[in-house]
C-alpha cells in the first residue's frame, strides 16, 4: 500500500486514479508521495520513506529543490497541463490593462438605484477610455508553455509580438507563430512595447527584474503583467511608476500588501490555473506521474532527476538514485557480479550533480547491499 499525503486541494479526476493500492489524504504519515498545488514545502520535514512530489502545476518554487535531490527524492511537475488557462487570463488581463473595466465596473456600481442611471452612464462613460490591442506592442517574456500561447493568441488579436528566453526550447519554438519577433535581449523589450507580460519561471535570474532600471528604459503609459511569481517584480519600484504614470496599469496574479487596492493596480488572487479544465489536467498528469514512479520507477516530467521510461521486462527492478561521478556502474556491475546475478537491463542517465539507474534482473537482489556504497542516496527494488 502507497502513501500519498495531499498538501492542496487535488482534482478527483486525477485522485481517482491512484486505485486501491494507495492511501491517499491530508492526514498521512510517512508518506511515499506527495501531491502538492502551491502549498510552501519549504519548512516541511520530509520522512526518510518520501520518494516522490508532484507539484499539479507548474511552477517548483514552494518546493525546496535541491534538498530534494540531495536526499533523492525526485520532484515532478505538469508541464503545459495549465498553459490554456494562463492564457486565457492573460487575455483577459490584457484588457483589462488597456480598457478602464474594472474603474467602469466599479463607477456603474454607484449608480444603483438611480432611476437615470442609463442617461447617467451616457455621460459619464467618457471618462473610462483605454487603447485598443490591435498594432500595439506586446513584449513576452520566457516562451515557455504560457508564453507560447500568449504570443500566438496575441498575433491573432493584431498585436506586434516582441519575445525574449535565452533558453527557449526546440518545442516551444516549433508550436510558436512566426510572427513573433525575436528580441535579441531584454533592453529591445522593455525599450519597445507597449504591454510587457511576464512568463518567466522564478529563480536567481528573473527575481526582481521588473525595477527602477528597467522602468526606467520603458515607454511613458507601458502596461505590465505578471501571471509568473511575484518575486519576479520589484513592487516598491513598480508602485512608485504607477503612481508617477510612468507605467499605466499593473495586473498581477500575486497579492502582496503594498499593491492591494492601489489605483492602477489591479491583482487577482492567483487564478491563472483556477479553471476546472485545468485543475484535472494538472491533476491527471500529476497522479499518473507519481504512480508510475512508485511502480514501475519510471520519471517522466521531473524537474530535478533525469527522463528514464523503459517497459519492465524481468522481475525485480533496482532504482539506484546516486551521484554522478565516475565509477557508480563498475560497482554495480560487480556487485551483482559477486553474487552471481545477472543483470537483463540497465539503463543509466544523469542530470547535474545526480544519475539515476535502473537494473532489470530475474534474481533476487538485497537493498542493503547497495545502500552500504558511498555515493548512493535511494535505493528500491520493485517486484
Ligand atoms: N498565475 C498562475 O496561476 C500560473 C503561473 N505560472 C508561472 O508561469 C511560469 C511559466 O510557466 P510555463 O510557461 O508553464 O513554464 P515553462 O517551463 O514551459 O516556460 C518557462 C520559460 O521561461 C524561460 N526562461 C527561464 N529563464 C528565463 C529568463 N531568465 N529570461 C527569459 N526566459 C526565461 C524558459 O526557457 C522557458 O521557456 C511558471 O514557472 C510559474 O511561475 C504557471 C502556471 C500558472
Ligand atoms: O502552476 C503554477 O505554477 C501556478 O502558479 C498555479 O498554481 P495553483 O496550482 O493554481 O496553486
Amino acid at each position: 500500500m502507497n502513501k500519498i499525503k495531499l498538501m492542496n486541494k487535488i482534482s478527483p479526476v486525477g485522485l481517482d486514479l491512484f486505485g486501491e493500492q494507495y492511501q491517499v489524504g491530508e492526514d498521512i504519515d510517512d508518506e511515499d508521495g506527495i501531491l502538492v498545488r502551491s502549498a510552501s514545502l519549504h519548512d516541511y520535514t520530509f520522512n526518510k520513506n518520501l520518494k516522490a512530489i508532484a507539484r499539479a502545476g507548474a511552477g517548483v518554487n514552494n518546493i525546496p529543490i535541491d534538498q530534494c535531490s540531495n536526499e533523492g527524492i525526485v520532484v515532478f511537475n505538469t508541464p503545459g497541463a495549465n498553459a490554456n488557462a494562463v492564457k486565457e487570463l492573460v487575455l483577459c488581463g490584457l484588457l483589462l490593462s488597456s480598457r478602464k473595466i474594472v474603474e467602469g465596473i466599479d463607477w456603474v456600481k454607484t449608480l444603483e438605484g438611480k432611476d437615470d442611471a442609463s442617461k447617467l452612464v451616457e455621460k459619464g462613460k467618457s471618462q473610462f477610455v483605454g487603447p485598443e490591442l490591435e498594432g500595439k506592442k506586446l513584449g513576452i517574456i520566457g516562451l515557455g508553455a504560457i508564453g507560447v500561447h500568449v504570443a500566438n493568441a496575441a498575433i491573432k488579436l493584431g498585436m506586434e509580438v516582441y519575445g525574449f528566453d535565452p533558453y527557449i526550447s526546440v518545442n516551444a519554438a516549433w508550436g510558436m507563430s512566426k510572427w513573433v519577433k525575436n528580441a535579441q535581449n531584454m533592453e529591445t523589450i522593455f525599450s519597445e512595447c507597449d504591454y510587457i507580460t511576464l512568463h518567466a519561471p522564478s529563480t536567481k535570474e528573473t527575481k526582481g527584474l521588473i525595477n527602477k532600471e528597467s522602468i526606467d528604459m520603458m515607454k511613458d503609459g507601458v502596461r505590465i503583467l505578471n501571471f509568473a511569481r511575484g518575486d519576479l517584480v520589484n513592487s516598491t519600484d513598480v508602485l512608485a511608476a504607477v503612481k508617477e504614470g510612468k507605467i499605466a496599469k499593473y495586473v498581477t496574479d500575486f497579492a502582496s500588501p503594498d499593491i492591494i487596492n492601489q489605483e492602477n493596480v489591479i491583482v487577482m488572487p492567483h487564478l491563472g490555473a483556477s479553471t476546472p479544465e485545468s485543475e484535472d489536467n494538472c491533476a491527471r498528469m500529476a497522479v499518473k506521474e507519481i504512480k508510475d514512479y512508485l511502480e514501475s520507477g519510471n520519471i517522466v516530467n521531473s524537474v530535478n532527476f533525469p527522463y528514464i521510461n523503459e517497459p519492465r521486462t524481468t522481475k525485480y527492478r533496482i532504482c539506484l538514485i546516486h551521484k554522478n561521478i565516475p565509477n557508480m556502474l563498475a560497482q554495480f556491475a560487480t556487485l551483482l557480479a559477486n553474487r552471481e546475478i545477472n543483470i537483463e537491463n540497465m539503463v543509466n542517465k544523469a542530470k547535474g550533480e545526480y544519475a539515476y539507474t535502473i537494473i532489470e534482473t530475474n534474481d533476487v537482489v538485497d537493498m542493503n547491499d547497495f545502500e552500504a556504497l558511498e555515493n548512493v542516496i535511494k535505493v528500491r527494488v520493485i517486484e
